[in-house]
Order: structure tokens, then sequence, then C-alpha cells
């Protein structure tokens, strides 16, 4: 099934990204830069970095690199389609390869939800089919919008709660949102990438 091609209007979207190969908070830190220039999304809010054991298909790799995790919010207008192919090319420029699934990664970004959307296509499912059992997903989540509602599951607090919660926030490194303005692919710099007062401080 696919939904239809372009949003109406802008929708509320959660991006998570997450990165446990090479400079991972740096990683993490030009992404959302990236993001700023993407079309028809507009980011409104950046969370605190969690990290947490790499989560691999039979179980929790204690030997693997450990993941930091965040999300970002915002709205998307546009075709959903459009956002995935655009957060795909961000993967790539930042050298994800695809060699197993749930293996390790510089860069992964996943669309959590676009609003209310659901759909349940191979190349796009909305919400994220795992959104709703991943700690390092729900918490950063929450550190944005404490009164989110995965649509079909619930609450968000109430799902993180459910979980074994073994994401710990990470505190060395807190994301800045760049100015509307700032180029799309500026290096981070120390002041501008580890910022004492941006939207994503800790709390
Ligand atoms: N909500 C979604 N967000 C991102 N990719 C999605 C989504 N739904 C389906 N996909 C598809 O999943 C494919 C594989 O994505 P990816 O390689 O990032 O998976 P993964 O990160 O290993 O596993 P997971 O999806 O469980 O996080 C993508 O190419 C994309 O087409
Ligand atoms: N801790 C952690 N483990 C994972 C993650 C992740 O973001 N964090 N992403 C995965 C595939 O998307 C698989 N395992």
């Amino acid at each position: 099934m696919s939904g239809p091609a372009a949003l109406p209007a802008a929708a509320p979207v959660i991006l998570a990204l997450g990165s446990n190969l090479g400079d991972r908070a740096a990683t993490l830190i030009q992404a959302v830069q990236d993001l700023f220039a993407v079309d028809g999304l507009e980011l409104s809010d950046v969370s605190p970095l969690w990290e947490s054991a790499a989560l691999k298909l039979d179980g929790v790799d204690a030997a693997a690199p450990r993941y930091l995790n965040g999300v970002v919010a915002g709205s998307f207008a546009g075709d959903p389609l459009d956002l995935l192919a655009a957060v795909n090319s961000i993967e790539a420029d930042h050298g994800r390869v695809r060699a197993e699934r749930w293996g390790d990664r510089t860069l992964d970004i996943d669309i959590i939800v676009i609003g209310d959307l659901v759909r349940a296509d191979a190349r796009l499912t909305l919400p994220h089919p795992l959104a709703h059992a991943r700690d390092f997903v729900l918490a950063p989540w929450l550190d944005v919008d404490p009164d989110a509602v995965l649509p079909g599951r619930g609450p968000v607090r109430d799902l993180l709660a459910a979980t074994e919660q073994t994401a710990r926030r990470y505190t060395d490194t807190r994301i800045d949102a760049p100015p509307r303005d700032a180029p799309p692919r500026a290096a981070p710099t120390g002041a501008a990438a580890l910022g004492a007062s941006g939207l994503g401080a800790s709390r």
C-alpha cells in the first residue's frame, strides 16, 4: 500500500539519528546541519544525545561499538518518499554502507512519524515499525516533546517505561540547531558543534 504522493500541508515530523562508527558525535552534528537543507523540512528542535549498546538482530551486542542516538523534530511538506530519498542521501554522504541488517553504521536516519500518516510499503513504513520498542528513539523524543504520542501505540512516555531503558544520556556533546541560514555543509567547529546554549542542551 502506498500513501498519497504529497502531503496537503506541513505535518509534524520526527527523525531519529544513530551512529556507532567513526566520530559519532561529529557525524550526528553534521547530519543535523545537512537536514536543515532538505527541501520541505523545517526543523524546530534537536534532542540531547543518548548512548546505548548496539542492538543486533540476535540481541544486544556488548562487543560492538556503542551507539549515539538522538532525534530532531520539525515539520515536513511534500512527498514522504522525497524525504526518505533525502535522508538516504545524507546517510550515503556520511559513508553509510548497507552490508548487514542492523549492522554497525556511520549514520542511520529513520523517519519515525510524519503526522498521522500510516503507510506500510517496504520503501517507507510509517510510523516506523520498531520505534515503539526502542528506548534510544523514545527517550530523545520525550526530551523534545514530553507529551508525544506515537500514532497507533500511545504516549511515548508509557512506551518508554515499558522498555528496559538501557540508553544513557550522553553529556560530552550536545547539538546546537544551526541558524536557518547556515551553509548546509559547513564543517562543525568546536564552538558551534559543542555549544553551551543550543536547543539540544542537556536537561
Ligand atoms: N520509516 C522509515 N524510515 C527509514 N527507512 C525506512 C522506513 N520504512 C522503511 N524504510 C526502508 O528501510 C530500508 C532499510 O533501512 P535501513 O538500512 O536504515 O534499516 P536498518 O536501519 O538496518 O533497520 P531499521 O529500519 O530496523 O532501523 C530503507 O532503504 C527504507 O527504504
Ligand atoms: N543502540 C542502538 N542499536 C541499534 C540502532 C541504534 O540506533 N541504536 N539501530 C539499529 C538499526 O536501525 C540497530 N541497532
